[in-house]
This record gives structure tokens, C-alpha cells and sequence, in this order.
């Protein structure tokens, strides 16, 4: 038996690492999960046959704890806990902009804490997880969060106070890809486009654009270069783009999301 892992508020972030982590092998005697109503545990009961607990039972059986509520529950959640978490247990948050002190500070004195800020694409096994450690968290707890977000994506380590800029750029990322996907099919519209082609044709240029990054390890300038014909189709698209600000207006809305970030943990 491995370790006991706890998933505690188990919504759309801690479902997909749910099936994730269950798709890479766990078994789901391994694993429970805490949910916030009734409903929602027997449907995760049903649907993965995992055990349904309250956030106390987790926090006293569980080796692994992953806190997957919203950024503005956690301190209820931390509070609900703190009495039940013995010495040894690795606390993992997947929470947006709260901090590894902001944590620490609510549980007993010496709990290991490692932050993690992952995506959607978990439920496709294509994420991108970033993980931190907080002040008591070592190698071995870096090592425990990486083996149970590697089946499911790409994990990097990087300093916590990369985190909400992180969370800004790929948490937040898909999120912006789909807004342009949204707005190619809108302008298929504009052009008389069927709607179901549209959205065939913008999503087959997506990933097979996203593919291309991926894999043929050119710099995503060169392979924009190579889309844009002298006097072609695609600079007076280019033209317009760079017109609107949309360069400027993506840094901005980055910056903001990463500010968003560092406003979340003061509740
Ligand atoms: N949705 C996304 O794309 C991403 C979300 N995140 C982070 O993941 C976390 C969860 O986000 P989502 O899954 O989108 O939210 P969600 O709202 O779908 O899930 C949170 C769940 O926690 C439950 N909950 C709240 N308080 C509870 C308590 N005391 N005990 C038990 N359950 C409780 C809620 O009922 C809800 O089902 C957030 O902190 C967010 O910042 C991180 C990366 C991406
Ligand atoms: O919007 C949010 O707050 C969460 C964090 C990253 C993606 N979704």
C-alpha cells in the first residue's frame, strides 16, 4: 500500500488530479476525498469508488493532504484542520495565491508544505504544474508532490516567489487560449463561416500550431515567420493585431492576473 492520499475540497481542480492520479495507477483504496456537500461526494464515490471522509477524518488518516479549496475557503479549511494534523503528514496546496506561510502559520508548528499551482489540462494528462517548497518542506516532499503531478503533465520546481506570476501564465494560460479560440470563431462568423466549421478549423490550427511548438523545438518567432508571406494574407492580419495593442494588452493582463494572485491571500 502506498501512501494515503487525501484530496480535500475535491472540485474541478482536485476531480481532474483525482482522475489523474487514479488514471497513472493509485488504486482508490489510496485515496479519499472531502467535499462541501452531500451530492458531490456521492457522486466522486460513484464515479472513481473512493472513500468520502470529513476534512478531520483526512487530516487524521491521510499521509498526503491536498488542499484543493478556493484561495478565499482556505483559511476555514486550515482552521477545520489544524487540531487533527499530527507531525509527518506533507500538506499540499493547489490554491491560487496563498502562500506557504500563509499555511504554515495555521497548522501545528513543522508541517511540510509544498505549493503547487497546476492547470486544467490535468484531466488530458497534459499539464503544467509548478511546485515550491515552503520553509519545512525538503527534497523528500518535492520529490512526493513531482511523483503524484508527473503522470498527469510537466512539473517544474521554481523560487514561491514565482508562484502567482506562474499562476498568471500557465494556470491562468488555457484559459486565454480558449478567449482566442472564441474570437477566431467569432471572425469565421463575421466571414460567413458555418459555425461547427469554424470551430473545426480554428481548433485543428490550434493543435496542430501547439504540436508544432512542441516538437520541433523552433522558436515560436521562426514558426510565425514561416506563416507570413511577403504582401501575404497573414501580415494584414499581423498589421492590425500589432494596431489593436494586442502585444501590450496580453503583458497587461498577465500583470493583472499575477496581482490578482498576491491580493488573494489577504482574503
Ligand atoms: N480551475 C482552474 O483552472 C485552476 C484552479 N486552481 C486552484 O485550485 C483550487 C480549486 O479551484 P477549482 O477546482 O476551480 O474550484 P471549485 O470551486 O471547483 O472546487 C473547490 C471545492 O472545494 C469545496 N469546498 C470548499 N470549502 C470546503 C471545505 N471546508 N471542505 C470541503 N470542501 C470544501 C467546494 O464545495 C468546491 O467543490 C483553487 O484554489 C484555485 O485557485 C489552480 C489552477 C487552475
Ligand atoms: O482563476 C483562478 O483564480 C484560478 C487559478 C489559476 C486558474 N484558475
Amino acid at each position: 500500500m502506498g501512501r494515503l492520499i487525501a484530496i480535500l475540497g475535491a472540485g474541478k481542480m482536485g476531480e481532474a488530479l483525482l482522475s489523474g492520479v487514479l488514471r497513472a495507477g493509485r488504486r482508490p483504496s489510496e485515496l479519499m476525498v472531502t467535499t462541501r456537500r452531500e451530492e458531490r461526494g456521492v457522486l466522486l464515490r460513484e464515479r472513481y469508488g473512493v472513500e468520502v471522509v470529513t476534512n478531520a477524518e483526512a487530516a487524521k488518516t491521510a499521509d498526503t493532504l491536498i488542499l484543493s479549496v478556493k484561495p478565499q475557503d482556505m483559511d476555514a479549511l486550515l482552521g477545520e484542520i489544524r487540531p487533527h494534523v499530527p507531525p509527518g503528514r506533507l500538506v499540499i496546496s493547489m490554491a491560487a495565491g496563498i502562500t506557504t506561510s500563509f499555511i504554515e502559520q495555521r497548522l501545528p508548528e513543522g508541517v511540510p508544505v509544498v505549493r503547487v499551482m497546476s492547470n486544467t489540462p490535468v484531466l488530458v494528462d497534459q499539464a503544467m504544474s509548478v511546485v515550491s517548497a515552503g520553509s519545512h518542506a525538503g527534497e523528500e516532499h518535492l520529490k512526493l508532490a513531482e511523483e503524484l503531478l508527473s503522470p498527469v503533465g510537466k512539473v517544474l520546481r521554481i523560487p514561491e516567489s514565482l508562484q502567482d506570476a506562474a499562476t498568471a501564465l500557465s494556470g491562468s494560460g488555457p484559459a486565454y487560449f480558449y478567449f482566442l479560440v472564441e474570437a477566431m470563431v467569432d471572425a469565421g462568423i463575421l466571414l460567413g463561416m458555418p459555425r461547427a466549421a469554424a470551430l473545426e478549423m480554428v481548433i485543428q490550427s490550434a493543435v496542430g500550431a501547439a504540436i508544432m511548438l512542441r516538437d520541433s523545438g523552433e522558436h515560436p518567432v521562426l514558426l510565425r515567420e514561416a506563416v507570413t508571406s511577403p504582401g501575404g494574407t497573414t501580415i494584414a492580419a499581423i498589421r492590425e493585431l500589432e494596431r489593436h495593442g494586442v502585444r501590450a494588452a496580453v503583458l497587461e493582463a498577465i500583470e493583472a492576473a499575477r496581482d490578482r494572485g498576491r491580493e488573494l491571500a489577504e482574503g
